[in-house]
């Protein structure tokens, strides 16, 4: 049997992800989510599970040291990797969008926009024929307009909460989200089996 490495986000996605594979038929170890183990085999499967920052997986999978990955689709569409995009796996569901403080315009020269997803907001804004100024954060985004630092943020929605404990409204829908199965090119092509049979047992458990 080929051998396959799976780059699999900690943090938020991995409990989802974690039932997903096991409900598909993947013997993983109950005891992954409490060690500090990074790297995980299934000898029976000949599969290695890499344990990685959900930002990284797609960096492990363009360089092809993974052959698959589970990926938020915030992170492909902040990074635009050459990887293949093969399942949605509707977990992590959440979207982005556009907030600030309520009843406020953006009509300065150059709004300024606080973002761990530069990219994205800079496509978003220059869509609809904004000039912006993008400062980059790398958490508690909700911060910024309430201290002064910036005009809005784009950032992730789920319940939307965080939006609410800290007085602030939502304004434009930016993109929907949800993990995604990707895989490296050239494992798709060389490992097209093995792929499409993980491929075909983790459809059956999108809900
Ligand atoms: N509030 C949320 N609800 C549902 N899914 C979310 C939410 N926030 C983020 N996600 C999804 O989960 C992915 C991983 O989020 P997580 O918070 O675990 O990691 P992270 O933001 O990269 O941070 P950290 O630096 O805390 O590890 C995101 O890329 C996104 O697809
Ligand atoms: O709509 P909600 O359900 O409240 O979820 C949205 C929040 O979740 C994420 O933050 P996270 O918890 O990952 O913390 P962070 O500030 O470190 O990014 C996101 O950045 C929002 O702040």
């Amino acid at each position: 049997m080929t051998q396959l490495t799976i780059a699999m986000p900690k943090g938020r996605i991995f409990e989802e992800a974690y039932e997903m594979l096991l409900e598909a038929g993947f013997n993983l170890p109950e005891e992954v989510e409490m060690s500090r183990k990074l790297m995980i085999e299934i000898p029976e499967e000949n599969i290695s599970f890499i344990l990685a920052k959900p930002m990284d997986v797609p960096v492990y999978v363009e360089h092809g040291v993974a052959d698959i990955g589970i990926a938020g689709k915030d992170v492909l569409l902040e990074q635009r990797r050459t990887v293949h995009e093969l399942l949605d796996l509707k977990i992590s569901e959440c979207y982005i969008a556009s907030a600030g403080l309520p009843n406020t315009t953006i009509n300065e020269i150059a709004p300024r926009i606080a973002t761990k997803y530069p990219n994205i907001a800079m496509k978003y804004y220059k869509g609809i024929g904004e000039q912006v100024e993008i400062i980059e954060l790398n958490g508690s985004i909700e911060l910024a307009p309430m201290i002064g630092l910036a005009d809005r943020i784009v950032d992730i929605v789920s319940t939307g909460r965080t939006l609410k404990e800290n007085g602030l409204v939502e304004y434009e829908h930016i993109a929907e989200v949800s993990s995604r199965l990707i895989a490296n090119p050239v494992s798709y092509r060389m490992k097209s089996d093995r792929i499409q049979d993980l491929v075909t047992r983790l459809k059956k458990c999108v809900k």
